[in-house]
């Protein structure tokens, strides 16, 4: 069952603990799709709620296999006071081109016309590869609202290709943690990613350090990233064993994931945990 009770010290956490203060909710870390609609909107308004003051950003992704469902959910977040809404494909019946996936997501836009809209790209989860390129290519003309991408794909030609063709006020936000400095050199203007729940710290550095052109620093943090995802994949990294870190380091009881995903076994979370805890040691 979804704790609201740990939304406030997980916030808290965030901020204190990993200088993150822009929260993607209810995404695939937040295990949205095995969530109710009901579920999701409490989240998004406990969210909201505790971020005012806080956080400066709380993006609200609310796709769903029912377009009724996502507008019912776009609409709740801009009552809320969310600060952006992201969708991600719908993945049983797919779009069969990028005019398809862009009939959806204006559909989607229009019920929450005021707030910031992102197309959320994550095609090893959905198995909709349409590239990223076409999907958002000229969309602003017909989702005035549209702000950027949130990329969680390796394809760097593909993203480069949005960064190219894209309007200087969207933001792209890259979401494959173990090569964002890649992105970073191809224009990425920021960052979304699951480990950022734990290594959010460690990232900023590698951020700091891309950003004054000490590519030297920058690279060492990556590989450090590297290194650790490395290690982590091979222990059976995913949602379950991302949910176990985050507690782990927060110290607070996230609960395990729900069914069909299981929680990794004991084993293999006390590894990945003891990599982890050696690679924030070498600060
Ligand atoms: C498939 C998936 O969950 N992607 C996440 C973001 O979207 C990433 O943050 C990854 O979990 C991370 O890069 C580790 O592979
Ligand atoms: C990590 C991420 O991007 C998500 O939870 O959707």
């Amino acid at each position: 069952e979804v704790d609201l009770s740990v939304v406030e010290p997980y916030a808290e956490y965030l901020v204190q603990k990993q200088g993150v203060k822009q929260v993607f909710l209810n995404g695939t870390t937040g295990e949205s799709v095995s969530l109710s609609v009901e579920e999701r909107k409490r989240l998004a308004e406990e969210w909201c709620k505790i971020g005012k003051g806080r956080l400066d950003q709380v993006v609200v992704h609310v796709g769903c296999p029912s377009l009724k469902d996502s507008r019912e959910l776009a609409q709740h977040a801009a009552a809320a006071g969310a600060d952006g809404i992201a969708v991600i494909s719908p993945s049983f019946f797919k779009p069969s081109s990028s005019t398809a996936l862009r009939m959806f997501l204006k559909e989607i836009a229009a019920a929450a016309p005021c707030l910031p809209f992102y197309y959320y790209h994550i095609p090893s989860m959905t198995s909709v590869h349409l590239p990223a390129r076409d999907v958002v290519r000229g969309i602003e003309k017909e989702i005035p609202s549209f702000r950027g991408v949130k990329f969680s794909d390796q394809d760097l030609l593909d993203f480069g290709q949005c960064v190219s063709s894209c309007p200087s006020d969207w933001s792209l936000l890259y979401g494959v943690d173990e090569q964002l400095l890649g992105a970073l050199a191809m224009g990425a203007t920021g960052a979304v990613g699951s480990t950022y729940n734990y290594l959010g710290r460690k990232v900023d550095h590698m951020l700091l350090a891309f950003n004054k052109g000490d590519l030297v620093q920058a690279r060492a943090v990556q590989c450090q990233l590297q290194e650790f995802l490395s290690f982590a994949i091979g222990h059976g990294f995913g949602l379950p064993m991302n949910k176990q870190l985050m507690s782990e380091v927060s110290g607070l009881p996230l609960g395990p994931p729900r069914l069909p995903l299981l929680p990794c076994p004991e084993q293999d979370v006390r590894a990945v945990v003891g990599k982890l805890l050696s690679i924030l040691g070498e600060e």
